[in-house]
């Protein structure tokens, strides 16, 4: 409903015109260093009342953090940030009640809720509350350290060049849509779930919340399907997963692949336009003239992009929190960086060399038990006591378990009181990082 987030998780609250508007957030990791100042630049990117055609209402948009801050540090306990809203009109909007504006969400909004949503300057439907999403992204900004999201307005009005998109509006007493494009750099391989949780489907699903967004494309979008699959696929260059092209826009199979991420939205003409329009007039009955007054920006995508950023932000740090790649206590703020320990397995050298031949290692207990017998470094020389004594030829490999393409289980031995790492199926043998002749 108005939250969003497995573990990093927003919840966004307030209305245009009522006393604020604001958000929570849960999840974000203790002793991160937080004050108002790390918001502000974010804030004032996203705020109306400055450039040609945005809104005209000013508000301070300073943020108040009102929990979950401490000493200047996050305590890990939920943030709770404010922003008054004080430029308020309502009257505007009390004049023209009898129109539900076409394009905006007065007229679902009334029949959902009954009558008892706040409609002033279009309620909680309202560009306001982006707000609270911009200050949790500028957090989330901060957790992905050197991850870079970047979202640039590319057309207005369907034109390059936005000036004159924007002036395509001013001349016509018109509203325009327009295109904004986002970009993230340094992205792991592995953000994303296959099917429902798909990076694809968060990411859309966040970017839908932003009011005025219609569409969503990654990559080429919808140009892949004009294209032959041998111009659509990217190449892959090493096992970084670098490609030469990026068709895909960074993510295949719902899991991000290691290139940028790359997607774009497509963003409506504000629906309170100063044209006039036809449409219901609800206490009459009738289809009507009427134009909408007040202030209004007259295209909104040009506040879009800082937007588009934090909700890219807060997808891609709740992404990383399910990888343990951002971790919610302290000693593990940096990225990525749990250490995975080395194992050992030792075997002849004829056995080590018909592993070369064929590209995986196995070995007879595979066969009879399940899995590939393995040490630690503390266990690995009490194996060779116990299992090895006085045989030569002998390898000790050097096994890397991240590169493992079966699953290793850290199991209770059968003959001494300890764990041992066993490997659930051939070993690759591009997961052996050394091999040691004994
Ligand atoms: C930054 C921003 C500013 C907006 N300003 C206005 C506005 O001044 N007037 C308006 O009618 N809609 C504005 N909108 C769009 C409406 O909030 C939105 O169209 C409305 O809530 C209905 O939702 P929908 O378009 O997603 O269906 C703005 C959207 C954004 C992202
Ligand atoms: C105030 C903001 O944008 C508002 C977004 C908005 C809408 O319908 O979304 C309608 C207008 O409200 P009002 O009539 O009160 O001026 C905009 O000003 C803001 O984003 O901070």
């Amino acid at each position: 409903m108005n939250s969003f987030g497995r573990i990093f998780r927003v919840s966004i609250f307030g209305e245009s015109h009522g006393e604020s508007v604001g958000i929570n957030i849960d999840g974000c990791p203790a002793g991160l260093n937080l004050s108002a100042e790390d918001l502000l630049p974010d804030l004032e990117r996203r705020k109306g009342g400055k450039g040609k055609g945005t809104t005209p209402r000013q508000e301070a948009d300073y943020p108040f953090f009102k929990s979950g801050v401490f000493n200047g540090k996050t305590t890990g306990f939920p943030i709770t940030i404010l922003f008054e809203n004080n430029n308020t009109r309502s009257e505007d909007y009390q004049k023209q009640r009898s129109f539900p504006r076409p394009g905006h969400a007065d007229f679902t909004a009334h029949e959902k809720f009954g009558g008892n949503e706040d409609y002033r300057g279009g309620g909680h439907f309202s560009a306001r509350l982006t707000t609270g999403l911009v200050a949790a992204g500028a957090i989330a900004k901060k957790l992905l350290q050197q991850i870079t999201v970047n979202a640039t307005l590319i057309e207005v009005g369907g034109l390059k060049d936005i000036e004159q998109g924007l002036q395509k509006a001013i001349d016509a007493k018109d509203s325009v849509g327009g295109i904004v494009e986002c970009v993230v750099k340094g992205l792991p391989v592995g953000l994303g779930e296959p099917y429902f949780d798909s990076l694809e489907s968060t990411l859309a699903h966040m970017m839908f919340a932003i009011p005025a967004v219609k569409g969503i494309e990654f990559g080429s979008g919808f140009a892949a399907a004009a294209m032959f699959g041998t111009e659509h696929n990217d190449v892959i260059e090493n096992m970084t997963g670098k490609t030469t092209t990026n068709h895909a826009g960074g993510i295949v199979g719902g899991i991000s692949n290691g290139n940028d991420l790359v997607f774009r939205l497509a963003i409506k003409p504000t629906s309170s336009t100063p044209k006039v329009q036809r449409s219901l007039n609800w206490e009459t009955g009738q289809m009507e003239d009427f134009s909408i007054k007040g202030r209004h920006d007259l295209c909104v995508a040009l506040r879009a992009p800082v937007i588009v950023e934090a909700c890219t932000a807060i997808v891609l740090v709740d992404s990383m929190m399910l990888e343990n790649r951002i971790n919610r206590i302290p000693r593990v703020l940096q990225p990525v960086a749990h250490k995975v320990e080395s194992i050992y397995h030792i075997t002849t050298n004829d056995a080590w060399m018909k592993a070369k031949e064929t590209g995986y290692y196995e070995s007879a207990s595979l066969a009879s038990e399940g899995f590939i017998h393995c040490s630690t470094e503390a266990q690995v020389a009490g194996t060779l006591e116990r299992f090895f004594a006085g045989q030569t030829n002998l390898v000790k490999l050097l096994i890397d378990p991240t590169k493992l393409v079966h699953e290793l289980k850290y199991e209770q031995a059968t003959d001494v009181d300890m764990l041992f790492p066993h490997v659930y199926g051939a070993i690759n043998i591009d997961a052996v990082v050394e091999v040691i002749t004994l």
